[in-house]
């Protein structure tokens, strides 16, 4: 299992890449292509960018293969932003054969399995670069080999990767949905509340506060639907939910301090936004239609979802 175990190992490699922090603490990740390299074609490719090749032991296990073949991620960050880390990126895609690309725009092109690894990869690498030294002892920690944990050989603390618990719900009044976008949101997309959990609450006590505190509004019933794994900005489990307001309890307070806006939409709004592609081009009149986020986020699904069973209840109607 190790990384330098040498040829038999199937290192499917994402470079992840740094670009720059755009908004407060989230950065802006480039990632090529998944890229599959046997170690020492790794190593060959590190000492050509001038990089030492030691750093394949930085490489983190994200899982294995069909024929059981080890994967490992590598950051290859190629350390701050300069004329000359541009010109590296530029000679790296060439030798790869890949391009860069945001993780985010990337999450428009990627199939369930990959996006997976690349979210694995990616939290797990940002842990890892995050928590190099011991809490306790201040001294500095130790990667395994997998990846899957930190050890200071000073105060023996070991440390696993931290994921935080989001509540995501898509809110309903039985006709409509309810969808909102933060600021920071790409323009025009709309998606589900969101929020993190507090530390001692329950999933349906996080539910009903963030509904509450988002858009003012008291959930009637809800009911558990998936999870998922976010990266964004750090490592999450989202769990999504669909909850329901009781008639006559719509009235929306947007929490401004949260949200740009937020507001109710109807089947056929929301099933003709679902359709949509990714980001849509502006209409002849300069605004954006709206639109709902990828198929590989959580948000899509339960949106998907709703659209489903308000089709179902008002053919059988
Ligand atoms: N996958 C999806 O479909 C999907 C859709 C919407 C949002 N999300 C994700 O859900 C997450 C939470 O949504 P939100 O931003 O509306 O949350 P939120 O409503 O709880 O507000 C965010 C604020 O919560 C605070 N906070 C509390 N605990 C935190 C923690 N552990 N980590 C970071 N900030 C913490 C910070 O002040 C932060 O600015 C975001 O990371 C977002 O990327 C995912
Ligand atoms: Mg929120």
């Amino acid at each position: 299992m190790s990384p330098r175990c040498g040829t038999c190992l199937n290192l499917k490699k994402m470079m992840m890449y740094v670009e720059k922090p755009r908004v407060q603490e989230y950065f802006t990740f480039s990632i090529a292509w998944l890229l599959s390299f046997r170690a020492s074609e790794l190593e060959r490719i590190l000492s050509k960018f001038g990089q030492d090749t030691r750093k394949i032991e930085r490489s983190v296990l994200i899982g294995c293969s069909d024929r059981r073949e080890a994967w490992f991620a590598l950051d290859l960050s190629l350390g701050s932003l300069c004329s000359s880390d541009s010109l590296q990126k530029s000679e790296m895609e060439t030798e790869l054969q890949g391009s860069f690309i945001q993780l985010r725009k990337a999450l428009f092109q990627l199939n369930e399995k990959d996006t997976s690894l690349i979210f694995t990869a990616q939290a797990l690498l940002r842990w890892h670069e995050c928590h190099q030294f011991c809490g306790k002892s201040g001294q500095p920690t130790q990667k395994n080999v997998a990846g899957s944990k930190r050890i200071c050989p000073s105060s023996n603390m070991i440390y696993y990767p931290q994921m935080s618990p989001v509540v995501i719900t898509l809110v309903s009044d039985r006709t409509r949905c309810l969808l909102a976008r933060q600021s920071s949101f790409p323009k025009g997309m709309y998606s589900a509340l969101a929020g993190f959990c507090d530390v001692g609450e329950t999933l349906e006590e996080a539910v009903r506060r963030e509904v509450a505190e988002e858009v003012g509004l008291e959930v009637d019933s809800l009911q558990y639907s998936a999870s998922q794994h976010w990266p964004f900005p750090n490592s999450s489990l989202m769990m999504a939910c669909h909850a329901t307001v009781g008639p006559g309890q719509t009235e929306i307070h947007v929490n401004s301090q949260e949200l740009e806006t937020a507001g109710w939409f109807s089947l056929e709004e929301v099933a003709t936004a679902l359709k949509r592609k990714g980001p849509p081009s502006n209409e002849q009149d300069g605004t954006i239609p709206f639109w709902l986020p990828p198929k590989a986020a959580i948000a899509h699904r339960l949106i998907w979802e709703w659209v489903q069973k308000q089709s179902s209840s008002s053919n059988l109607a």
